[in-house]
């Protein structure tokens, strides 16, 4: 890129930077720690540690920051997501697209979530992760198995995206600038 376009590009980003505070939530070993290392660092690994408690992080995209909280999924975390969740700009919420046995208990904890009055009206962005596994759901197969289109108080959006081949992760990052301010 011509120095005078990054010259541009850092000038702007001084007087229009945006934020958005995210939360990520969904079951254990959907994928929430690898987005976050993905569009933090590009970072792909096999072997990330399931998350204890949470984690934040600031990833700065463009002129765009963005404040990530990613919460532990496992049973005996999911009573903090509302916690977490409450006064942020978006929720994410990332299932397993190839782990079709889990959808019963992530329609479950998704609609649970979205139940608190503390929540309502925050936008939902959904993730169907490891698309690279043959046999994923399709979008339309999860806004199904989620039952997402019951959802009414909110903006939804349900992408099918792969943290290993980075598929889907522009038009990710596309609809968090959207969503921030
Ligand atoms: N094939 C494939 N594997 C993935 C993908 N994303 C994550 N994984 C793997 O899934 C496993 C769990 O990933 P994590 O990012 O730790 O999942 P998590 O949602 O943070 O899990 P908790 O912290 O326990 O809630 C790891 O072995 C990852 O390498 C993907 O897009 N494709
Ligand atoms: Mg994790």
């Amino acid at each position: 890129m011509p120095w005078y376009t990054s010259l541009f590009q850092w000038f702007s980003g001084l007087f229009f930077s945006k934020t958005a505070d995210i939360s990520i939530v969904g079951l254990q070993a959907s994928g929430k720690t690898s987005f976050v290392n993905v569009i933090g660092s590009g970072q792909w690994s096999e072997e990330v540690v399931p998350t204890v408690g949470f984690n934040v992080r600031n990833v700065r995209k463009g002129n765009v920051t963005l404040k990530i909280w990613d919460i532990a999924g496992q049973p005996k975390f999911r009573s903090t997501w509302e916690r977490y969740c409450s006064g942020v700009d978006v929720i994410i919420f990332i299932v397993d697209s190839h782990d079709k046995e889990k959808f019963d208990a992530a329609q479950f904890e998704l609609h649970q979530l979205l139940s608190h009055q503390t929540l309502a009206a925050v936008p939902l962005l959904v993730l169907g992760n490891k698309n690279d596994l043959e046999d994923h759901a399709s979008v339309n197969e999860l806004i199904k198995a989620l039952e997402l289109d019951k959802i009414r108080n909110r903006a939804v959006s349900c992408y099918s995206c792969s943290m290993k081949s980075q598929h889907n992760l522009d038009i990710v990052l596309q609809w968090l600038t959207k969503h921030s301010h």
